[in-house]
């Protein structure tokens, strides 16, 4: 049995929610009497495996600190950068190298304690760099031929097998985890996730099928699924 790692969370909590299309952003919307944001830092905080917080947030976000939890000593707050693989590289590279780093969507506040075990397991006993949850998909899968229409015309009907969504959270090592990043940055990849900046580098990444019920939430369609799942999840966690 390995030993456990120090774990620490990171979450990008630095976006605009543009797609939710709110008067604030997204993270700060109430579900429940809570911000989306609280309720997330509040699932990975009461985790026993989790020793620390970082949240990335913007500069100008005039929201934060007027939470109770912006003066939580178990949470520091750092600045986010333009993109999210930004946000994520400036939290991880603060972190101490021997950690492991939990990054985990601050838009994602629907997360289970049975799915972080679920994580840190198979990270901690399987031969692999880190892992991230994920769910494998269950619909038909189709490309749409390029173009500005609302309904865009189907190009073909992609293979579905071996097909997952990434999820998070994503689980690795902060060091090489600041390093693929960095480097995955610099050469200009399509870094939206972290699993891609490692994949990139070459390491091994295990995919672990979590709940569905984690949604990231994007569109005003989501707010209320995700109370559902939050009022049903808050009898567990
Ligand atoms: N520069 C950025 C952009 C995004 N995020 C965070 O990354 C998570 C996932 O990103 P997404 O759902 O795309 O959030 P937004 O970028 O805010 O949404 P949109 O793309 O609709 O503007 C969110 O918790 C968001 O706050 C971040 O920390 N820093
Ligand atoms: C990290 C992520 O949630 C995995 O699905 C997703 O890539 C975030 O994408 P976004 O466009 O930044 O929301």
């Amino acid at each position: 049995m390995k030993p456990q790692p120090t774990i620490i969370a990171v979450v990008p909590a630095a976006g605009i929610g543009s797609r939710m299309q709110a008067d604030r952003p997204k993270q700060y919307l109430l579900i429940n009497g809570k911000t989306i944001l609280e309720h997330t830092l509040q699932a990975l905080h009461s985790h026993p495996a989790i020793a620390h917080v970082v949240v990335a947030i913007s500069p100008e976000d005039p929201f934060f600190a007027e939470l109770p939890v912006a003066s939580a000593s178990w949470l520091t707050r750092i600045a986010g950068g333009q993109e999210r693989a930004d946000s994520v590289l400036r939290a991880v590279a603060t972190l101490p190298a021997d950690c492991w780093a939990l990054v985990h969507d601050a838009a994602r506040p629907c997360l289970s304690h049975a799915d972080i075990d679920k994580l840190v397991g198979v990270c901690t006993q399987q031969e692999v760099a880190g892992g991230i949850l994920a769910t494998p998909v269950r619909d038909t899968m189709k490309r749409a031929r390029p173009g500005a229409s609302q309904s865009p015309e189907i190009a073909h009907t992609e293979c579905r097998e071996n097909l997952w969504h990434a999820l998070t959270p994503q689980l690795f090592r902060a060091d090489q985890l600041t390093q693929a990043l960095a480097q995955g940055l610099a050469q200009g990849l399509p870094i939206t996730d972290e699993a891609s900046a490692m994949e990139a580098a070459g390491y091994c990444v295990a995919l672990v099928d979590g709940n569905p019920a984690n949604i990231k939430i994007t569109r005003p369609a989501d707010m209320p699924l995700a109370q559902f799942y939050l009022s049903a999840l808050q009898e567990h966690n």
